[in-house]
C-alpha cells in the first residue's frame, strides 16, 4: 500500500517543463513606432558607433583592395533583358530610396544566360580541381547548414575570370538595373563572393537569410536536370527562383531569401555581395555588430560576421547599443527590430524585447523567428493565450523548428487541450525526432493514457538521444521507479546528481526528492519481500 503511495508521488512528479512569471500590461499605438520609442540610445554613443561603423567600412575596404577586380566599367557592357518582380512593404537598411526602382524594391532574373554553358563548365571544372588540389571542398556556414564551397577568390581560374566579368558584364548590369544605387559603378566593391556546391547529402541548403551588402547577385553554374530541389526562395512573398545554367538573378542584398534543399544531385552557384567604397552602411554594420556581439546566434546568420573591433563594452550591452543604434538608423527593418529583441531578452527585457519582436513580425509577416520570440515574451509577461497562436504561427511558417511546436504542444496542454498537444508534439517530433522536452512529454501522454510500455520507451529514446539532459533522466527514472525497476531508477538519478554541470537546479532538486522517495519505495520493496 505505502508502495503504491510512493508510486502516486512519482506520478505527480510526471510534470510537463513549464516557466510562470508576473503579468505586465502592454502599450498600444504603431508598433513600430512604440519599438523605435523604446530605444534610449544617448547621442553620444550613437555616434560613437557610427565612427566604428565608419572605421569599419574603411578598414573592410582596403582588405578586399585586391580580392576582386574594381575600377571603371567596360562602357558597352551589355545589360540582358530580365524578368522582375517587386517585394513589397520591404525595407533596407541603407540606400533604401536609392535602392529602389519607381518606388519598389525589385528583384531580376535575367531572361537569357548572361554566361554560356562553356563558360559555366569551365568555371565549374576549375573549382573542381581546385577543391580536388585542395583535398576535399572547404565548407561555408550558412545557418544550420555548412554548405561546401570556396572563396571565389582563392580558386584559381575562377577569380581571374570572375574578375572580368566584374568589369564587362556583372556590375554593368547592376549599374543598368539599379542605376540610382550603383552609380556609374566604378566605387562597387566585392563583399564577398563564394562558390556553393549544394549535394543532397551536405549542406543541401542555406538557412533563410539577408546578405552582406547593398546588393547580391546569383549565378546558376549547371543545368537544372542535374538535381532536384534547390533555387533561391524569396521569404515575403513565397516566390522561388529556379534558373537555367548561365541565368543570374540580381538584387538588394537585404530581402531575406534562401537557398532551397537539393534532394537529389548536384548544384553549383556563385553569390557575390556587393557593397560601395564611397558608402558606409550604418544599418547593415550596425545590424552585424550587434548580431556578433550575440554571438550569432540569431535567426538572421549572414555569412560574413562584422569584423569585431574590440570596443571593452560587454558584449550584451554592445548588442543592445549597436541593434538601437540600427533601430534608430532604419527602424522599418525587420531585422533590427528583430535582433533587437533577441538581444533584450538576454539581459531578461521581455517587456523590451515583445515591443521589437511585435515590430519585426509587422514588418517581416513570414519570418517565423518573430512569432516566436514574441511568444516567449508574452509568456514571461503571463500572457499565455497571446502566446499560444504565435508559437503555432512560427510552427507553420518553419516545419522543422521543433521548438516551436514544442510550445505549441505546451500552450495545448496548459489548457487541458490533450488532442492537441498530442498533433504539436507529433510535428515538433517529426521536425526533430530527438527534441527531448517533445520526447519527455510524449511520454506523459502515453502515461496519462494508461500505455506504460510506451511510456518507458519514449523515456528511453529520449535520454538515449539526449544523454546529458537531466530532464529526460529525471523523467526515465520517475518512470521506471513507477515500474518498480528500483534499481536502474536509482541508477539514473544518481548519473543526474554526479553529472556536474548537466541539469539546471531545479532539476537537480527533483532528482534529490525523487532519488529519495525511490530509495524508500526500494526499502519497502526488501522489507515486504523479507
Ligand atoms: O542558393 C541560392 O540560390 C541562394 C544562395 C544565396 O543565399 C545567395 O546567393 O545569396
Ligand atoms: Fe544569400
Amino acid at each position: 500500500m505505502r508502495i503504491t503511495l510512493l508510486a502516486a508521488t512519482l506520478a505527480a512528479a510526471r510534470t510537463r517543463p513549464t516557466a510562470l512569471r508576473a503579468a505586465l500590461r502592454r502599450r498600444g499605438g504603431d508598433v513600430v513606432e512604440t519599438a523605435s520609442a523604446s530605444c534610449k540610445l544617448s547621442p553620444g554613443r550613437a555616434e560613437e558607433l557610427a565612427s566604428l561603423n565608419e572605421r569599419e567600412h574603411a578598414a573592410e575596404c582596403i582588405k578586399v583592395e585586391g580580392e576582386a577586380w574594381s575600377g571603371d566599367l567596360e562602357p558597352e557592357g551589355e545589360i540582358p533583358a530580365t524578368d522582375k518582380f517587386a517585394i513589397p512593404d520591404w525595407y533596407l537598411p541603407d540606400l533604401d530610396a536609392e535602392l529602389r526602382n519607381n518606388g519598389d524594391v525589385e528583384i531580376h532574373v535575367t531572361r537569357t544566360p548572361l554566361f554560356s554553358q562553356e563558360e559555366c563548365q569551365h568555371v565549374i571544372a576549375m573549382a573542381d580541381e581546385h577543391a580536388n588540389n585542395a583535398g576535399g571542398w572547404g565548407k561555408i556556414p550558412a545557418g544550420r547548414y555548412d554548405v561546401h564551397g570556396g572563396w571565389v577568390k582563392d580558386i584559381v581560374g575562377v577569380k581571374e575570370w570572375f574578375d572580368d566579368m566584374l568589369r564587362t558584364r556583372l556590375y554593368p548590369c547592376l549599374r543598368g538595373l539599379f542605376p540610382n544605387a550603383a552609380g556609374d559603378g566604378s566605387s562597387l566593391r566585392v563583399q564577398s563572393a563564394y562558390l556553393f556546391k549544394y549535394t543532397a547529402e551536405t549542406g543541401a541548403a542555406t538557412d533563410v537569410h539577408v546578405d552582406s551588402g547593398l546588393l547580391s547577385f546569383t549565378i546558376a553554374l549547371n543545368e537544372p536536370e542535374a538535381y532536384d530541389g534547390g533555387g533561391t526562395w524569396f521569404e515575403s512573398v513565397d516566390k522561388l527562383v529556379e534558373m537555367p545554367q548561365g541565368h543570374v538573378t540580381f538584387r538588394p542584398g537585404h530581402v531575406r531569401h534562401q537557398g532551397r534543399p537539393l534532394t537529389r544531385g548536384t548544384r553549383y552557384m556563385i553569390g557575390g555581395f556587393i557593397m560601395r567604397e564611397d558608402v558606409v552602411e550604418h544599418g547593415r554594420r550596425s545590424i552585424e555588430r550587434g548580431v556578433a556581439a550575440l554571438g550569432g546566434a540569431v535567426a538572421e546568420a549572414n555569412f560574413a560576421a562584422a569584423s569585431g573591433e574590440s570596443t571593452g563594452v560587454p558584449p550584451e550591452q554592445l548588442a543592445i547599443d549597436a541593434l538601437e543604434h540600427a533601430v534608430q538608423v532604419c527602424p522599418r527593418v525587420a531585422s533590427a527590430q528583430l535582433n533587437l529583441g533577441t538581444a533584450r531578452q538576454r539581459i531578461d527585457d521581455a517587456a523590451g524585447a515583445e515591443v521589437c519582436f511585435q515590430a519585426a513580425s509587422t514588418l517581416s509577416p513570414r519570418d517565423p523567428a518573430a512569432f516566436f520570440g514574441r511568444g516567449q515574451c508574452l509568456r514571461e509577461l503571463g500572457r499565455r493565450q497571446e502566446a499560444e497562436p504565435l508559437f503555432q504561427e512560427a510552427s507553420s511558417l518553419d516545419e522543422l523548428d521543433a521548438d516551436a511546436a514544442y510550445m505549441a504542444a505546451l500552450s495545448a496542454s496548459e489548457r487541458g487541450d490533450f488532442g492537441s498537444e498530442l498533433r504539436w508534439l507529433e510535428r515538433a517530433l517529426k521536425a526533430d525526432p530527438k527534441h527531448a522536452k517533445s520526447l519527455v512529454n510524449r511520454a506523459v501522454l502515453y502515461g496519462e493514457a494508461g500505455d506504460l510500455d510506451n511510456e518507458l520507451a519514449c523515456n528511453r529514446k529520449a535520454v538515449e538521444a539526449n544523454p546529458q539532459s537531466a530532464l529526460a533522466a529525471n523523467a526515465l527514472a520517475s518512470c521506471l521507479g513507477m515500474r518498480g525497476m528500483v534499481d536502474e531508477s536509482l541508477a539514473v538519478f544518481a548519473r543526474v546528481l554526479d553529472g556536474a554541470g548537466w541539469g539546471d537546479a531545479e532539476e537537480l532538486a527533483r532528482a534529490q526528492k525523487l532519488h529519495g522517495v525511490v530509495t524508500r519505495m526500494k526499502a519497502k520493496q526488501g522489507a515486504s519481500s523479507g
